[in-house]
């Protein structure tokens, strides 16, 4: 056989094994419910109907299909699960741990950061930032939550009508993953025009407008688009303050070891550490970590650690400004500890806030941060009641519709954090509440995100009464990367004082 009729083969069995691949996605796909799809465009007209709302998309289809289907958007097959059994399938496991396609739209902003890598990388990286989210690390932590805490409390505080708390909140909690990621103060809440502060909400808000129309997904297009020019001039500016953020660090580093100079341990002081400092400690003993890898670690953090912790406080501050028998059995928990001392809270203070706990999780179960996650299968992967995930497919898991689900959370409609307590637990399934996702792939920042949820509710109720703007009110809420409420959060806040 010559060259040319070997290559000819080869062809025509890649082009083969490929139709067999793609036989085998379809036909096992094929038993899996879903909308009725149309050819090539699949069901990109009922994403249309809803106005690229997934959160509405995902809800009407989960009410007519139950907790398995699949969707097609053009060619691509997503399939969407709310069975704890088939989360705990999937989740757990040490193998399926690619994240989606769609995750790829990140890469120019946090590159292949512990969100998005997979693989080698995404193990190898898992590894060596464990540590750095341990107890003792985040401790060092609760001084930057009680000072921001205190500036966001005052900053509503001044408030005179009803005020969107999630857009203060969100300065909040961008000034504390500054300071705990990088090690830099950016006083967004004194200074909401600084050009970091609005560079950040700049990527954000066309990274989200990207999400949302699948045409902006081709890059031709989206680097045209406007929201793409904003976005990548956003992303630039943001990059410069990593990269800048980094380098003055080595520099100061290296002219301490030069100059032997003592450093604040040396001299028996306590320094707080960023994440940044832990990844260029292990970078100086040996890790494999290049300045690129060092700021993808950082600006994942940056992404991930302040718009979901900011998206669950604003809903957090809404439930109990709407429950105020939530809201004083959380003053008298903060009376318990504090009695009418407005002394700052401590780690030990604020793992004793059980109460406060369970409101946070009880608001997470309603109102997750990110209400949809999704890998993509490279093996088969066998589910509950004979359902097989196909290589190939995109699966996504609905933390919304979970926690809406009556089979798991008899009236699903109530605000009622003592659902968490042990006796009222028996029986529930631990895949039924997975807002910060669960497995080898959960959110590593779910510690810190605790404490800093807490940290700032409990400075909240302490200082500040809050109340809803009008009888009833409930913000809407639409599923974006981050669930959010895109006309704001509104509330009254008037002052508080504890009684002794
Ligand atoms: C209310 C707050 C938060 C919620 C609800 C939340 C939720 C989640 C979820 C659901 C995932 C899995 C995403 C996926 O599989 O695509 C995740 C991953 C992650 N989160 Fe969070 N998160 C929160 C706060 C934070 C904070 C404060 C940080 C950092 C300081 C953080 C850092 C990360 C990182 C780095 C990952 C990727 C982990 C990996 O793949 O190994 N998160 N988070």
């Amino acid at each position: 056989m010559d060259a040319f009729m070997l290559a000819v083969v080869l062809v025509a069995l890649a082009i083969f094994a490929r139709y067999l691949k793609r036989k085998h996605l379809v036909e096992t796909l094929d038993r899996i419910p879903g909308p009725p799809g149309y050819p090539v465009i699949g069901n990109t007209m009922d994403l249309v109907h809803f106005k690229f709302n997934l959160t509405n998309a995902v809800a009407s289809w989960t009410a007519q299909y139950g907790d398995i289907f699949k969707i097609w958007l053009g060619n691509v097959p997503f399939v969407i699960l709310t069975k704890p059994e088939d989360l705990e399938i999937l989740l757990s496991s040490n193998k399926h741990i690619e994240k989606a396609e769609l995750y790829a739209l990140l890469h120019p902003w946090i590159g292949e950061g512990l969100l998005t890598s997979t693989g080698k990388k995404w193990h190898t990286r898992r590894k060596l930032l464990t540590p750095t989210f341990h107890f003792r690390i985040l401790d060092q932590f609760v001084e930057v939550f009680n000072r921001c805490g205190e500036l966001f409390v005052k900053k509503l505080l001044e408030q005179k009508e009803a005020v969107n708390v999630h857009e203060l909140i969100t300065l909040c909690t961008l000034d504390i993953i500054c300071e705990t990621a990088m090690g830099t103060k950016v006083e967004a809440q004194n200074d909401a025009t600084s050009s970091y502060v609005t560079a950040v909400h700049k990527a954000l808000i066309s990274f989200h407008q990207r999400t949302m129309k699948p045409w902006l997904h081709l890059n031709a297009i989206w680097n045209m688009s406007s929201d793409g020019k904003n976005f990548n001039s956003a992303v630039t500016e943001l990059h410069k303050y990593t990269n800048d953020v980094i380098s003055s660090r080595r520099k100061e580093r290296e002219s301490r070891r030069k100059d032997s100079l003592k450093t604040d341990q040396d001299l028996g002081l306590k320094k707080r550490e960023a994440f940044l400092d832990q990844l260029l400690d292990a970078s100086d003993s040996g890790a494999d970590l290049t300045d690129t890898d060092i700021r993808e670690e950082v600006d994942t953090f940056m992404f991930e650690g302040h718009d979901t912790t900011a998206a669950a406080l604003s809903f957090i501050m809404y439930n109990v400004a709407a429950h105020p028998e939530v809201q004083q059995r959380l003053r008298e928990e903060m009376f318990d500890l504090f009695g009418d001392s407005d002394r700052q809270a401590t780690v030990q203070d604020i793992q004793n806030m059980k109460y406060a706990e369970r409101v946070v999780k009880e608001s997470l179960r309603l109102y997750p941060s990110v209400p949809l996650f999704a890998r993509k299968m490279r093996e088969d992967l066998p589910l509950t009641d004979g359902y097989v995930l196909p290589a190939g497919t995109n699966v996504t898991v609905s933390c919304l519709q979970m926690g809406s689900n009556p089979k798991h959370w008899p009236e699903p409609e109530k605000f009622d954090p003592d659902r968490y307590l042990t006796e009222n637990s028996s029986g529930r399934h631990p895949y039924a509440y997975v807002p910060f996702s669960a497995g080898p792939r959960n959110c590593i920042g779910q510690k810190f995100a605790m404490m800093e949820m807490k940290s700032a509710l409990s400075k909240i109720v302490r200082s500040c009464d809050l109340s809803l703007p009008s009888p009833g009110y409930k913000p809407r809420i639409e599923g974006q990367v981050i669930l959010r409420a895109p006309e704001g959060v509104f509330l009254k806040v008037a002052p508080y004082r504890a009684k002794a």
